[in-house]
């Protein structure tokens, strides 16, 4: 089931074209990593999902109804960002109960209780909350929310490590018993690395890949050993970078591996997903 659906989005802000055409689905429940590198489009697209902005051309469907402008539609979506949304001079607490008045979805016990988790002072008011704090605060009512389909862009910003890995472990935990589709957008690939069950690599206003993480894992792999050796091994592979330390090359290719040379010695290792991402993207050495 594809439970949202961009199809032809292009997104243009003046000469700059964000989003080209970009189609492709994110399914019903399925935990999502969605990267790309600085102004790939990335928000862009959030925000054309979550209706704060319109593309020039395309549409959103969600469960295969249009989503510009409809709020029924949009009653199935959160998306926590970066953009501050809420009234600053109201306590948490407050901003709890009216959450939970507005919306149906909302669970103000759950809330109480990942509040607490992360000890979040729910008597202080927002702009009182360190930039951390805020985060959590924004990450505790996306939590809180049963939508079915919940987007955090950048949702660790400002989180220390402790806090980072509580939030990634209430999501799974949370995910196990009430799946759902969530989509998040980060940098920290390696963070996410072990929760999304896929990927959507998007460079320079296209989509560069949608796959799955076990399928990426599996078929990247890293090879090194002295220059010409590898690149005698490498002559008809998908080659998708090179790294050069000390004498050795290493080569990072995806796809099957095939037999050594008789008496090479040339060595493989897996490849992370950071560095497949840090290869697809790389351009002229930035
Ligand atoms: N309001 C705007 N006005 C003009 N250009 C914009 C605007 N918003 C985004 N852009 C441009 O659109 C492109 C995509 O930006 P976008 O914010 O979607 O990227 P991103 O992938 O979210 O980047 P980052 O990871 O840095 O947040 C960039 O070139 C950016 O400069």
């Amino acid at each position: 089931m594809n439970a949202i659906q961009i199809k032809n989005i292009t997104k243009r802000y003046n000469d700059v074209t964000a989003l080209d055409n970009v189609s492709f689905s994110f399914e019903y429940g399925k935990i999502y990593g969605f990267l790309g590198r600085n102004g790939a489009g990335k928000s862009t697209l959030i925000n054309i999902i979550a209706n704060r902005i319109f593309a020039d051309e395309g549409k959103i469907l969600i469960d295969d109804v249009p989503a510009k402008e409809n709020m029924e539609v949009h009653e199935k979506i959160f998306c926590m960002s970066e953009v501050d949304l809420y009234d600053t001079s109201l306590k948490i607490k407050d901003h709890f109960k009216w959450i939970n008045r507005f919306y149906d979805s909302f669970n103000i016990e759950k809330a109480l209780q990942i509040a607490d988790k992360f000890n979040l002072n729910i008597t202080k008011k927002f702009k009182q909350l360190s930039k951390g704090y805020q985060s959590i605060f924004k990450l505790t009512v996306a939590m809180a929310l049963n939508v079915p389909y919940v987007i955090f862009d950048e949702p660790v910003l400002g989180l220390d490590a402790n806090h980072r890995e509580l939030f990634y472990n209430m999501l799974l935990k949370d995910y196990e018993s009430n799946e759902r589709t969530i989509i998040i957008a980060t940098h920290l690939i390696e963070e996410v690395a072990n929760i999304i069950e896929e990927v959507i690599l998007i460079d320079n206003g296209k989509v560069l890949l949608q796959e799955s993480v076990e399928r990426l894992l599996e078929t990247g792999y890293c090879v090194s050993g002295v220059a010409k050796d590898i690149d005698d091994y490498c002559k008809d592979k998908n080659v998708i970078g090179y790294d050069e330390i000390g004498g050795l090359k290493l080569a990072y290719v995806v796809g099957e591996k095939s037999q050594f040379p008789q008496g090479s010695n040339l060595q493989t290792s897996n490849m992370n997903l950071q560095k497949l991402f840090v290869k697809l993207t790389e351009k002229g050495g930035n």
